[in-house]
């Protein structure tokens, strides 16, 4: 096992056999009234609005989220520099975002030490545990900011070293930030895998996630198999989790199957809402489709089919991942009945079979 895994395998245990990773953090700001409509998204709120970011984290943390991952996706030295940033001011904010993460990391604990009892009686959760930044690092498609990231699509014309030429600054950056291993995140299509793990490959030294998009449950949402997407991560020592996010709940099961097939790596997943984004409105709209009902009655069936790190992605929320947390059988020993009883949110999300 490489000095990455171990780290990742020392965390899992120490959360029990699943770790918890934080639902939608630019959604979460959008319903805290942020306004996305911009080429950087959620990366505009690290120019105008860190208070509100890290806000946010400390919601996630103290819904239980073990792992809290930065506004970075969309933020890229190109992107702010097309804004009229310098490149230093685009790696400043880079950096920024780590620093606000770690920020909310260093309240919550304080908060931690600060209280008497682990669970309060309004839901929150201040329990001392390991917490892990993970910086994000979105797609190509992302950047491009007209839903690409849904396609993987990224033009004939595209090629490896393209892709890691445009990453490479921008990954070197949040490695150095104190982040505690990078997320990338709403992978689209190999090409772009294979950039990421060669990248990391370049004397990167934290360890890094690589997490997929798949649109019908078989494949990543180029078309790519998911698979062999899969292995690419799985050939890297660096990958200390493969998995999906920002996908539909209802495609998850098979997905899950087709990833264990291919890897020992700890499987993550994070879906979103299960709804559809309209890039060009950047609004979600409610998928016409078949209904995705609340997925975290399916989060521990997931868990015995292999996955072990697992939250929410786009338009899911704290309360989301408070009852992820709770559905847990290794955390949920410790909630007070009284917990239970007293949330709403609880109530709601929780189904019981
Ligand atoms: C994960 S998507 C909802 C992020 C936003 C998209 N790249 C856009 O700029 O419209
Ligand atoms: N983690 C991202 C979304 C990825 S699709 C965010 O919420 O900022
Ligand atoms: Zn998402």
């Amino acid at each position: 096992m490489s000095n990455e895994e171990t780290l990742m395998s020392d965390f899992l245990r120490k959360c029990g056999g699943v770790g918890v990773i934080d639902g939608g953090l630019a959604t979460e700001l959008e319903r805290y009234g942020a306004d996305l409509n911009d080429p950087l998204w959620s990366a505009k709120c690290l120019v105008n609005s860190t208070n509100l970011i890290r806000q946010v984290h400390l919601d996630y943390l103290e819904a239980g989220a073990d792992i809290i991952i930065t506004a970075s996706y969309q933020a890229t030295i190109q992107g702010f520099e097309a804004k009229g940033y310098s490149s230093e001011e685009g790696e400043s904010m880079l950096r920024r975002s780590v620093e606000i993460a770690c920020e909310a990391r260093d309240v919550y604990y304080e908060r931690c030490r600060g209280s008497s009892t682990d669970y309060l009686g309004d839901g929150r959760i201040l329990k001392h545990r390991p917490i892990l930044v993970a910086a994000s690092v979105g797609s190509y498609g992302a950047y491009l900011a007209d839903g690409s990231e849904y396609s993987g699509d990224y033009g004939d014309a595209m090629n490896l070293e393209f892709l890691k030429d445009f990453h490479r600054r921008r990954v070197q950056v949040l490695a150095e930030s104190g982040a505690d291993l990078i997320a990338f995140e709403t992978v689209p299509n190999k090409l772009e895998a294979q950039a990421f793990v060669e990248l990391l490959e370049e004397g990167i030294n934290i360890p890094a996630w690589l997490a997929f998009n798949s649109k019908d449950g078989v494949n990543v949402v180029s078309g790519d198999s998911l698979a062999e997407c899969a292995e690419v991560a799985d050939s890297c020592m660096k990958v200390v989790a493969v998995g999906i996010n920002c996908t539909p709940p209802r495609f998850i099961g098979g997905l899950i199957s087709t990833i264990k097939k291919v890897t020992t790596k700890p499987i993550l997943i994070y879906p979103n809402s299960g709804e559809s984004y309209d890039a060009q409105l950047k609004q979600w709209v409610k998928n016409t489709g078949v209904p995705d009902e609340d997925f975290v009655s399916y989060v521990n069936t997931w868990c015995e089919m292999g996955a072990s790190l697992v939250g929410g992605c786009c338009r899911t929320t704290p309360d989301t991942i408070r009852a992820i947390h709770r559905t847990l059988p290794s955390r949920s020993d410790s909630t007070p009945l009284v917990e239970n009883l007293q949330s709403e949110a609880g109530r709601v999300m929780i189904k019981t079979t």
